[in-house]
């Protein structure tokens, strides 16, 4: 059994994953598991994709690459897709979610063509992300949380620093 748990954070690019997962990661000791890059660095990809400029992922091979160390617990998997991993690997799913026309700065800032940043937009808007967690895990573990601004940010890796100190006493306690 698990002695740290694992959490997926997850939700459409530019929400804010990756600010969460490394604050995370420096607060609770838990290991930042950035899914992109991964997949880019152990080449868990059968190539690149021109035209959604992205590798397109083998995701069995992903899941081999990572299986131990997440099995072990202690790991915040960060990625815009979250129905691949087993659900028995898997103990908090957190959603971010940010106003349309805050992401839509955020992601022409970082450069993106008009249609990449429409259809991420789209997604968002259409809470596919939100819908895939609801979907693949049980409704308790699935959080959704707002992540607008730096304030949010604070906020959220307070709120699951505590959600990861509360779910260790518990496992203790359950182990006696
Ligand atoms: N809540 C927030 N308040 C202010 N700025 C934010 C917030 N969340 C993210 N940002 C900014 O938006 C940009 C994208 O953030 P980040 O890289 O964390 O997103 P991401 O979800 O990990 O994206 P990707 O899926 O492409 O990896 C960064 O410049 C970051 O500083």
């Amino acid at each position: 059994m698990r002695t740290n748990p694992n959490i997926v954070i997850t939700g459409t690019p530019g929400v804010g994953k990756t600010s969460h997962s490394t604050l995370l990661a420096s607060s609770t000791g838990l290991k930042h598991l950035s899914i992109n890059q991964i997949v880019k660095e152990r080449g868990c990809h059968e190539g690149w994709s021109d035209e959604y400029q992205s590798w397109i992922v083998d995701e069995d091979k992903l899941l081999d690459e990572i299986e131990d160390e997440v099995k072990h617990g202690g790991c915040i998997i960060d990625w815009h897709a979250c129905d691949l991993f087993p659900k028995s690997w898997v103990d908090l799913v957190v959603v971010l979610r940010t106003d349309s026309t805050i992401l839509y700065d955020r992601l022409l800032e970082r450069g993106y063509k008009e249609e990449k940043l429409q259809e991420n937009l789209d997604s968002e808007i259409m809470q596919v992300l939100l819908e895939e967690a609801r979907e693949s895990y049980d409704e308790e573990i699935v959080v959704e949380l707002r992540s607008d601004t730096t304030e949010d940010i604070e906020g959220n890796v307070e709120r699951m620093e505590r959600w990861v100190e509360s779910w260790k006493e518990e496992i203790s306690g359950y182990n006696g």
